[in-house]
């Protein structure tokens, strides 16, 4: 088993030591976070960079830095294009979210469906977030741990309650601010770690040109995929159109990152700040990729799983890191670093964020009391979710698939819907509170159904139904999950089981189109919001804008005229049916497929 030197040692207390002083730092400088606005919003007074390396950071966690890596090493390059799903994934927040939100000076942004909706809808909201964060958030902690653990021996939960108390101190004493700063330091720990893995890599590869050809020889260039399947797990609809909901429902709508884009300066700023998420995803993305092609040029068809000194995928980077790297004192530790910084600075935002949520939505309008007393109350929740972190940590224990695979599942399996409640509220004026409370109840209905159907029909048992012809046992492809989905004819599922294998990358757009579809027809029967009633900033004017762009276009000239108001509303409806029904006439199309064949 490969060791850590004291060297390593030393430069993973440093990464704690450096965070613990941030944290410090701004606990005693500026406004000494004795007001919820600096705890919680940082003053309003955060530049761009720092920003756009925060919301970067906070759902770049472990999970990517060695989940990414190893399904590359896997199934090649495909994954990558994932990347293409960061440009309408910040474009859209960047011109619908922001401005929309940032204008209404929320204090978190499930205000925002009070004012659209009401406290009820806000209530639902809050809660299904805290769901979310908090199960992210064992995953967050448990990973990186859990490598270390696996690969040299370091004790599991000593890790995790290090990092986890390191983590909750800086937070709960320096409040927004620390967690950003913090933030950027370990993003450029995390690029660091990251960049000297792939520099010494290609060097034991034997230089740029001969990993390129072992790579390309071995088949993990992937060329597009553009295969109309949507069960197939990773092509390039899933992940670049897919993709584009997952994005939305974590730079549109997720509290943790709009609490980013409202405590910048100006509304520009927040914009800016956002679109240079892109960049910075795009270099996160490209380091990890590169890293999986690196294993490759390394091992080969050989992996160390393969020769069973680790136990599973995820294990894979940190392997490849201590053997590699046996002679480099100092980077190992290095490496170790850059994944606790990730999931550091992903724990931090989540606790930062529950906790601000748990004060403004739920405990705030039911008791007033002094500012003082909040913050304190502020700092104790933080707290609090760093033991409840800990404890979830357990959890994950317990589950067991590629945990790149899982942490998305949680983003489109909770947060899908939640995107859905926001787009309900934001693009459809009609939408009335009780469409938005059962719309979001089906949507997550929809997302624990076809979730945990898809989880359970991958289980070992059912597996075994399947047709077992060679292309089950590709070597690199360790069970079926996972494994380069070869479907051919005969082992294409049908009726349920169809809807069970769709694509994880498609559960956020599925579950957030449930909810509005939902959302609507609940809406309608219950009686429509009429356009008067809706609170004045809360939606946007899509068709408007459309036209008004058009127009813009025909004839520069004429752009001030719009069209009558009823021409408007009636186009505008006419055309989200029609997409709205799109979308559901595949999922309909999928559940039919077996009558249809
Ligand atoms: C959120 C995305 C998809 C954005 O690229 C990426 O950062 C990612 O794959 N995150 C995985 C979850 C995590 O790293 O915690
Ligand atoms: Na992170």
């Amino acid at each position: 088993m490969p060791y850590f030197t004291i060297i390593d040692y030393v430069i993973f207390a440093l990464l704690l030591v450096a965070s613990m002083a941030i944290g410090l730092y701004y606990a005693f400088t500026g406004g000494r976070q004795r007001t919820t606005q600096e705890f919680m919003y940082a003053d309003r007074s955060m530049k761009c960079l720092p920003l756009s390396l925060s919301l970067m950071a906070t759902f770049q966690s472990a999970v990517a830095i060695i989940g990414t890596p190893a399904e590359v090493y896997a199934n090649g390059t495909q994954y990558w294009f994932i990347g293409c799903s960061y440009i309408l994934g910040l474009l859209i927040p960047a011109h619908i979210f922001i401005p929309l939100f940032y204008r209404l000076h929320l204090t978190s942004v499930y205000q925002y469906l009070e004012l659209r909706f009401c406290k009820a809808v806000r209530i639902c909201g809050t809660v299904t977030f805290i769901f979310q964060m908090v199960i992210y958030m064992g995953v967050g902690i448990y990973t990186p741990a859990l490598a270390l653990n696996a690969v040299t021996g370091f004790h599991l939960w000593g890790a995790v309650l290090a990092t986890g108390l390191v983590c909750t101190l800086y937070t709960a004493l320096g409040g927004l601010k620390a967690v950003v700063w913090t933030d950027v330091f370990q993003t450029v720990v995390m690029f660091t770690g990251q960049l000297a893995v792939i520099i010494v890599g290609v060097h034991q590869a034997g230089g740029l040109s001969d990993a390129w050809v072992k790579v390309r020889d071995g088949g993990r260039i992937s060329g597009i995929d553009l295969n109309p399947d949507p069960t197939v797990r990773h092509t390039f609809w899933t992940l670049g159109v897919g993709g584009v909901f997952l994005m939305l429902s974590l730079y549109g709508v997720n509290q943790a990152q709009v609490q980013r884009y409202l405590s910048s300066r100006t509304e520009k700023e927040a914009v800016m700040s956002c679109y240079m998420v892109f960049p910075c995803l795009q270099v996160a993305l490209m380091l990890s990729c590169l890293m999986g092609l690196v294993m490759y040029a390394c091992y080969g068809n050989n992996s160390p799983l393969e020769q069973q000194y680790i136990t599973s995928k995820d294990q894979m980077v940190l392997y490849f890191v201590m053997d590699m790297l046996q002679n480099f004192p100092g980077l190992p530790g290095l490496f170790v670093a850059c994944l606790f910084s990730a999931s550091l600075s992903t724990i931090s935002s989540a606790f930062n964020s529950l906790a601000t949520v748990t004060m403004v939505d739920l405990i705030k309008p039911h008791y007033s009391m002094t500012e003082a007393r909040a913050t304190l109350l502020s700092k104790m929740l933080a707290l609090s979710y760093g033991i409840i972190c800990v404890a979830m940590a357990y959890l994950v224990h317990l589950m067991n698939s590629s945990v790149l695979q899982a942490a998305l599942s949680i983003f489109g399996m909770v947060g899908g819907p939640l995107l859905g409640l926001f787009c309900l509220g934001i693009f459809f004026p009609c939408a009335n509170s009780i469409g938005a409370v059962i719309g979001l109840a089906a949507g997550l209905v929809m997302s624990f159904w076809v979730g945990i159907g898809g989880f359970l029909s991958r289980m070992p048992s059912s597996v075994q139904v399947l047709p077992l012809n060679s292309t089950n046992t590709v070597p690199a492809a360790s069970g079926n999950i996972t494994g380069p989905a070869v479907i051919d004819a005969a082992s294409r599922p049908v009726g349920l089981n169809g809807l069970y294998s769709l694509s994880y990358m498609w559960y956020s757009a599925l579950n957030s189109s449930t909810v509005v579809l939902i959302g609507l027809v609940i809406s309608f029967m219950t009686g429509p919001t009429k356009g008067a009633d809706v609170a004045s900033g809360t939606v946007y004017p899509v068709m408007r804008t459309a036209q008004s762009l058009l127009h813009k276009l025909v004839k520069p000239s004429a752009c001030c005229t719009s069209p009558p108001e009823h021409t408007v509303r009636w186009s505008y409806g006419f055309t989200v049916k029609c997409i709205v029904a799109w979308g559901h006439f595949n999922v309909v199309k999928l559940l039919l497929a077996d009558r249809w064949s």
